[in-house]
């Protein structure tokens, strides 16, 4: 447990305090910090706290003596994860729409507040957008360098060569580059960036209302820091899983693209509702909370979504007749080949 924590946050032992401390006083000290920091909204304490105590206290349960020890050093991560988010400005390289979900996202999740973030972008109306946010923004992204530590990089992938390369004498090792570009391998951003530490993310659209699923990999400078950094990031506006980087085309391809075949979907199911002779607001609003509770059904049950499928499917019944139309129209299929066509693409483009 220890060799977990340690590392991974490059313990600072002043943050340790008082060893003599019961767990009730550490418990204390946590209550307060996690309430003075969500008042003063420089970082999502208690979030931050319940993920720790989540992930340690599940071995050490019976032990007390253990269970202080965790507690201390659940008590030293934390600190550490909050001064790395205290001193972290994000700034982001293009304000467009994925930039904003993320901003939009973190602020709203209190990770990092609207006033600690930047934005740069060529197109006025996006910085406008971003003002309205409560961020600042930069005339250039060279600027942005000089006011951020943390750079998200949200331009398309088409301009991402260009977008870096001109900002590679404002970059050093003291940077974080954040990629969430398709199809760019880090040995590229790497080679285009300099010095900065890279990280790579795959994330999507639904950061906006903090249920986004993400994947990342990490460049060979980056540091286990930059990692914790990305993933407290990313796993306060949804999850993220760490994948090797060859996998990150076929995160693309579920996860990146996912939403759009999601949005497809659910305007054909409100299209059929509408059909059949429902109102459109209410075969959307049915559409929509259908996709959502087979989602959540799908992640809290544990099942697999075939037996969820059999559980709706009543001999001779109405879904029994709608799946044989559907597999009729190779459904799955569709959805199969639309996955790897996407991974493709995101590994022809990583050629360009
Ligand atoms: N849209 C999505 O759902 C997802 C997109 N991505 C990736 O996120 C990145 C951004 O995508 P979107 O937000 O959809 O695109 P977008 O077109 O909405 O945003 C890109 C922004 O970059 C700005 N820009 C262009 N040149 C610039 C420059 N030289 N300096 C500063 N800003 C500049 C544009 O004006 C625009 O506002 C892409 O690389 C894409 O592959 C990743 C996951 C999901
Ligand atoms: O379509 C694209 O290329 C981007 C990447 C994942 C979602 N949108």
């Amino acid at each position: 447990m220890f060799c977990h924590v340690l590392p991974s946050f490059c313990c600072d032992w002043r943050h340790v305090g008082s060893l003599e401390l019961s767990s009730l006083a550490w418990f204390k000290i946590l209550e307060d910090g996690n309430h003075m920091c969500s008042r003063s909204c420089t970082c999502s304490f208690g979030f931050l706290v319940m993920k720790f105590f989540q992930l340690h206290t599940r071995h050490c349960r019976s032990s007390e003596g253990l269970r202080t020890c965790q507690i201390r050093f659940a008590c030293v991560a934390v600190a550490m994860a909050a001064d790395m988010l205290a001193n972290t400005r994000v700034g982001f390289i293009g304000a467009g729409q994925m930039a904003e979900a993320i901003a939009r996202g973190l602020d709203k999740a209190g990770v990092v507040p609207a006033n600690k973030m930047c934005a740069s972008d060529v197109n006025v109306g996006r910085m406008k957008v971003f003002e309205s946010l409560g961020t600042s923004v930069c005339s250039s992204n060279t600027k942005l360098a000089e006011t951020s530590n943390v750079l998200i990089l949200a331009v398309k992938p088409q301009v991402a060569e260009k977008v870096v390369t001109d900002m590679k004498p404002s970059l050093s090792k003291d940077h974080l580059l954040v990629s969430i570009a398709a199809g760019i391998p880090i040995s590229k951003l790497q080679d285009w960036a300099g010095e900065a530490r890279i990280v790579r993310v795959m994330p999507n659209v639904a950061c906006m209302v903090g249920e986004t699923a993400a994947g990342m990999s990490l460049g060979k400078t980056a540091t286990p820091a930059d990692s914790d950094l990305v993933t407290t990031m990313f796993e306060s506006v949804g999850k993220i899983h760490v994948v090797d980087e060859k996998l990150l085309n076929a995160v693309t391809g579920v996860s990146g693209s996912g939403p759009a075949y999601i949005f497809m979907a659910i305007e054909a199911l409100a299209d059929g509702g509408v059909a059949a002779g429902l109102t459109r607001d209410v075969a959307m609003s049915l559409a929509a909370q259908t996709v959502l509770g087979s989602a959540k059904m799908v992640l809290e049950t544990k099942k697999h979504p075939g037996e969820l499928k059999d559980m709706v499917t009543s001999p001779a019944g109405t879904t029994i007749a709608g799946i044989r139309e559907l597999e009729d129209r190779g459904f799955r299929s569709a959805l199969i080949n639309a996955v790897v066509a996407g991974a493709k693409r995101g590994e022809e483009m990583s050629k360009y």
